[in-house]
């Protein structure tokens, strides 16, 4: 039994792997009947924004500091995002993943020590399931992670989306759920029966992952607070991606009875003087 302490440093900023279960131990989580459990991981600056959104530069990297050598907590942002992925049935992305990141080949851990944990302790697949969520149907169909023949990639989208990319010659392996829009409910039942997916990692930006926390879809969450300060648009003037674009809590489309969510921290972290990392249970009071 591993212990897990509330308040405590990682001793390395190549955390290993006592400490990554010991802060994400899924020990006695509670599967919900109708979906998986679910957990949401995004690093986010101090002003809540998740990507630069400068011309050439689209992805999270530089709010996770990736591009500063002697910022040695990107690496624990890394390590931990990869041990979600590690432990994860299926990890959910969008089609603004694909689209920001034309050159990353798939969401699934690229450390070995985190691949043998998977494979020998979880005994899970080689690969979690690649799920892509998209309402348009407008995905980079020549994306690296279509091609990749060790991942089993699941597009999930509704009527508008499928006629979309059935036009483009890709009906396989899409699931409609919903008309014009994903139903989100739907995808999470699905996902459950149809995929045995017990386990969910959100690895979207923020605007996905906000309305699956409106419906009251996730579980958990997983934050890296970085130290930056961002600013909320890009040198074009333009709106920077945020953590959380468009939570409607008091708009009536939410199921009823459902209340706000409150983050229940469960464990608080820290590596070196750049990053707090958090992870809370989302209670809706
Ligand atoms: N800092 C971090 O941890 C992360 C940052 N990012 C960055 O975030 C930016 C994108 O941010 P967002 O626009 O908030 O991304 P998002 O990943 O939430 O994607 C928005 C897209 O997802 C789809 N979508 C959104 N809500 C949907 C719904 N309810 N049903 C079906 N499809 C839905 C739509 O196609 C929409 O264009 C990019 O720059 C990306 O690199 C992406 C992932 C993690
Ligand atoms: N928590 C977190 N930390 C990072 O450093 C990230 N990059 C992300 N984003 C997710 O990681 C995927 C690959 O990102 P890079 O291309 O390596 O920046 C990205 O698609 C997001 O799912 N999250």
């Amino acid at each position: 039994m591993t212990s897990t302490p509330f308040l405590a440093v990682f001793t390395s900023p190549e955390v290993q792997l006592p400490e990554l279960t010991s802060y994400l131990s899924l020990d006695g989580i509670h599967v919900p009947n109708d979906r998986p459990y679910v957990w949401q991981n995004a690093v986010t600056s101090l002003d809540g924004v998740i990507g630069l959104a400068e011309i050439g530069c689209t992805d999270a990297g530089p709010i996770a500091m990736k591009h500063m050598e002697q910022v040695k907590g990107s690496l624990t942002d890394w390590r931990i995002l990869n041990f979600g992925w590690a432990c994860a049935d299926g990890v959910l992305v969008t089609g603004a993943n694909l689209r920001n990141e034309p050159e990353f080949d798939g969401w699934f851990t690229r450390f070995q020590d985190l691949q043998n944990y998977r494979q020998t302790n979880l005994k899970s697949p080689d690969h979690p399931l690649q799920i892509i969520v998209t309402n348009s149907g407008e995905l980079p169909l020549d994306h690296p992670v279509f091609q990749r023949v060790d991942l089993k990639v699941l597009i999930v989208t509704g009527g508008r989306g499928s006629r979309c990319l059935a036009e483009r010659g890709k009906s396989e392996n899409v699931v409609v759920c919903g008309e014009d829009v994903v139903d989100l409910r739907q995808l999470m039942k699905v996902l459950k029966e149809s995929y045995q997916i017990q386990t969910l990692d959100i690895s979207t930006g923020g605007a996905f992952a906000s309305d699956c926390l409106n419906l009251g879809l996730i579980d958990e969450v997983r934050y890296t607070l970085s130290g930056q300060i961002c600013g909320r648009v890009n040198s074009q003037n333009q709106q920077r991606p945020v953590l959380f674009p468009n939570v409607r809590f008091n708009w009536v489309d939410r199921p009823a009875g459902l209340g706000n969510p409150l983050i229940h921290y469960l464990g608080i972290r820290a590596v070196d003087e750049h990053f707090v990392f958090v992870r809370g249970r989302v209670e809706y009071r």
